[in-house]
């Protein structure tokens, strides 16, 4: 079991940190974990985001466990040399095209949600973002205009197969949950959209037993935190489903509390290769106070147990032991309490 471990800038490295410690703590045979750059420390040292021993590392393991880049200091570089490079770089290279990021309320956060209690009780869905493809992934520039307007452009658009392969995903996710599929779109208004509409429709006779509906994304915005309970699995672009994760996380509480998984096609002797990340970023307004809540990035841990390495035991072990943790009220300053990064973790620990 070969894990690259890239914590990255800001909370990254603080988070990851605590999310080794749990999956050090299960003592797996054969656990090999090794280290490397990515993002603003990367850029510091080696002059660029993701350098190539980097990404030979990402290559060479079983999965990564990522913890976050990003660093204002870095605002000025020309955009390939930015931290955020880094996690677009090994997405892309490693054809991590699938993006599953659970939302689902623990018990004893129905307060802490920023909906009301009655709610983010409903809440237990899934986001499967498309990640290799949308207008993060489209030429971009800035030019000049005839008459001499600064003017930003970036492409978006999805190839027919990249919406098919990431249909596919989410209508097998959805069958092994509650069998219904929503996808988010805005075929109102873009091409991309409607070509991506047309595709979820003609995938959709492969899965007879899901129920596929669509919505316009302004509207999942506001269904999303209307009444969430109707959502089992969403599946959107990249752009719309960064977004909506992020709205999705504070509908359960907290950024710090949601895991993800990047999945391709790659198989290792164990499973499926996966780079794991909590959805948040690196967080600079808290960096380094140990206010971080690291429960996305144990979470993100116990899915690497889980989709790379088939030890769904381990995987439910880690989140009965968060489940506890938030039972027993054990927060940080994200959730209105006092806990540090490392006293969240530690409860983590023992609950294991
Ligand atoms: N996958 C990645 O590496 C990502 C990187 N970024 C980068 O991170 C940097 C900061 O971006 P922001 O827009 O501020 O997003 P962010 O997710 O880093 O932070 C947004 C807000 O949530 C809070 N927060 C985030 N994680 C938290 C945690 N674990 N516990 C408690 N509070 C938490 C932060 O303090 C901040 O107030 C930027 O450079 C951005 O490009 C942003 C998102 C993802
Ligand atoms: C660098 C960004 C594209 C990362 C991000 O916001 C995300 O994946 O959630
Ligand atoms: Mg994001």
């Amino acid at each position: 079991m070969k894990i690259a471990v890239f914590p990255g800038d800001g909370i990254g490295p603080e988070v990851t940190r605590e999310a080794v410690r749990v999956l050090e703590a299960l003592g797996l045979p054969g656990l090999v974990l090794f280290e490397g750059d990515v993002g603003a420390a990367a850029y510091r040292k080696h002059g660029q985001p993701l350098p190539d021993e980097t990404l030979n590392m990402a290559r060479e393991a079983d999965a990564v466990l990522f913890g976050a880049v990003g660093d204002s200091s870095c605002d000025g570089l020309e955009r390939a040399l930015r931290p955020e490079q880094a996690v677009l770089g090994l997405r892309a290279e490693l054809g991590l095209f699938a993006n599953l990021r659970p939302a689902t309320l623990f018990p004893g956060l129905e307060e802490h949600s920023a909906l009301r209690p009655e709610v983010a009780r409903q809440i237990d869905l899934l986001i499967v973002r498309e990640l290799n493809g949308d207008v993060y992934f489209g030429d971009k520039g800035q030019r000049r205009t005839e008459d001499g307007r600064r003017e930003g452009w970036d492409i978006m658009s999805y190839a027919e197969d990249e919406v098919r392969r990431i249909a596919h995903t989410a209508f097998r996710a959805a069958q092994g949950r509650g069998k219904k599929l929503t996808s988010v779109d805005k075929a109102n208004v873009l091409e991309t959209s409607q070509l991506w509409r047309d595709v979820m429709i003609e995938v959709a006779t492969d899965y007879p037993d899901v129920a596929l509906d669509h919505l316009y994304v302004d509207n999942a915005a506001m269904q999303l935190v209307r009444a969430p309970g109707q959502f089992d699995v969403i599946v959107t672009g990249n752009l719309f489903g960064d977004i909506l994760s992020d709205q999705a996380s504070m509908c359960v509480g907290s950024i710090g509390l949601l895991p993800s998984a990047s999945l391709g096609e790659r198989q290792t002797a164990h499973g499926t290769f996966g780079l794991y990340e909590p959805i948040h970023g690196s967080a600079p307004d808290i960096a380094g106070q140990g206010k971080a809540n690291p429960l996305a990035a144990i979470l993100s841990a116990a899915m690497m147990l889980r989709h790379s390495f088939g030890r769904e035991a381990e995987a439910e072990r880690i989140e009965a032991a968060v489940g506890a943790t938030v039972r027993d009220g054990i927060f940080g300053a994200d959730l209105g309490g006092s806990a540090s990064t490392e006293e969240i973790a530690d409860a983590v620990l023992e609950q294991l």
